[in-house]
This record gives C-alpha cells, structure tokens and sequence, in this order.
C-alpha cells in the first residue's frame, strides 16, 4: 500500500509564506510513512488536490483576507459527489503586523474546507491552535530571515497533520 500523501501549498509574493510553508514541511517530512508534497499554488492540479489525504494551505495576509489566489484555487477543488470530504486540512499564514489578521485568515481557510467536509485541526500546541502563523514586519520580526518561534510552529503544525493522516491511513479496529 503507498503511502499517503499530505500536501502543502501556499501563495507567496515576497518569500515569506513560502518560509513557513518549508518549515511546514520539513515537520510532515519528519513523520516517516507519509509521502509530502510541497508546491506553490499554481503548480497544484486537481489530481493533486484528489490524491492527497490531507491538505495544508498558507497565504499571507492582505487585507486581513486570504489572498485571491487562495481562494480561488479552493473554490476551484470539485464539490461534485463529495471526493474532498473527509480529508485533514489545516493553515498556516503570515502577516506583516502583529495581529492584524492572521488569525482571520487562518479560520477562513478552514471555514471553507469545512464547506467541502474535511476535517480541520491546528498545531501542535495551544500557540497554534488555529495554525500556525508568523509576523513579518513589525517590531522585533523584520525583514529577513523568519524567527525560529514561528518556524517551529510551522514544524509542529506539519508533524501533527502528517501524524494524524497516518493514524487514519491505518485505523484500529473499532469493532
Ligand atoms: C496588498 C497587501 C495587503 C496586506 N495587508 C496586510 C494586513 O492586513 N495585515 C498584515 O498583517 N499584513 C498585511 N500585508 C503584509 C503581508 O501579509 C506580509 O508581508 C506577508 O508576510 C507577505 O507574505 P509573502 O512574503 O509570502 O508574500 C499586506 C501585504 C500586501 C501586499
């Protein structure tokens, strides 16, 4: 039997998402049994969205929304017969300031997967409970290279997800 896959896939203009998006997948890569995926969201095709067993969606923040490019790629996934239905998904997001809008669009990237009934989870810890998040230009969190706190969110956020898709790829016996 393959191995399930979890994919990963983000919009990033200026690098930062896909920062995090790496750090995301360094943490699904870390859980063996899983097979990860990690693209921009142009290069994903339906048969990738339909393959994979769980789902990780990042975007930046703009305008405390998701960006366009996000939302149209999940309003693109097929709703026809319920194939999403079921699968894990979970966010992650940047913004440049300090709580002006990660939080919202973290929650409406999974309000929409709900819409599709897939099941939704956050992090690791409490700190990501939504998903997990990094601040990129404010205060101590600049230009440059990510600080380490939000990559490990990201890092814990992706070996939660990878963990439950291979707890439910091989379900105990409930009889
Ligand atoms: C059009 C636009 C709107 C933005 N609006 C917000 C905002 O409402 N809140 C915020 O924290 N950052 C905002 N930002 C900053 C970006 O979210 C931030 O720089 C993010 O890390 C960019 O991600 P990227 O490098 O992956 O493109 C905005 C940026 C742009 C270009």
């Amino acid at each position: 039997q393959e191995n399930p896959v979890v994919l990963i896939t983000y919009y990033s203009q200026s690098g930062n998402t896909e920062k995090l998006a790496q750090a995301v997948a360094k943490g699904a890569k870390s859980v063996p049994e899983v097979e990860v995926k990690l693209l921009p969201i142009d290069q994903v095709g339906e048969s990738d969205v339909l393959e994979a067993s769980a789902i990780i969606v990042g975007s930046p923040v703009y305008n405390a929304n998701v960006a366009p490019a996000i939302q149209e790629f999940i309003n693109s996934w097929p709703f026809e017969g319920s194939p999403m239905k079921n699968k894990i998904g979970a966010a992650f997001s940047t913004g440049g300031g300090i709580s002006i809008g990660e939080e919202l669009v973290m929650l409406n990237i999974l309000h929409s997967m709900l819409i599709y009934g897939m099941i939704v989870v956050g992090g690791e810890e409490t700190e990501t409970a939504f998903g997990a998040s990094a601040v990129t230009g404010e205060g101590p969190f600049g230009e440059g290279e990510m600080d380490d706190l939000f990559l490990k969110k990201g890092f814990g956020l992706g070996s939660r997800v990878a963990k439950l898709v291979v707890s439910f790829h091989n379900p105990p016996d409930w009889k």
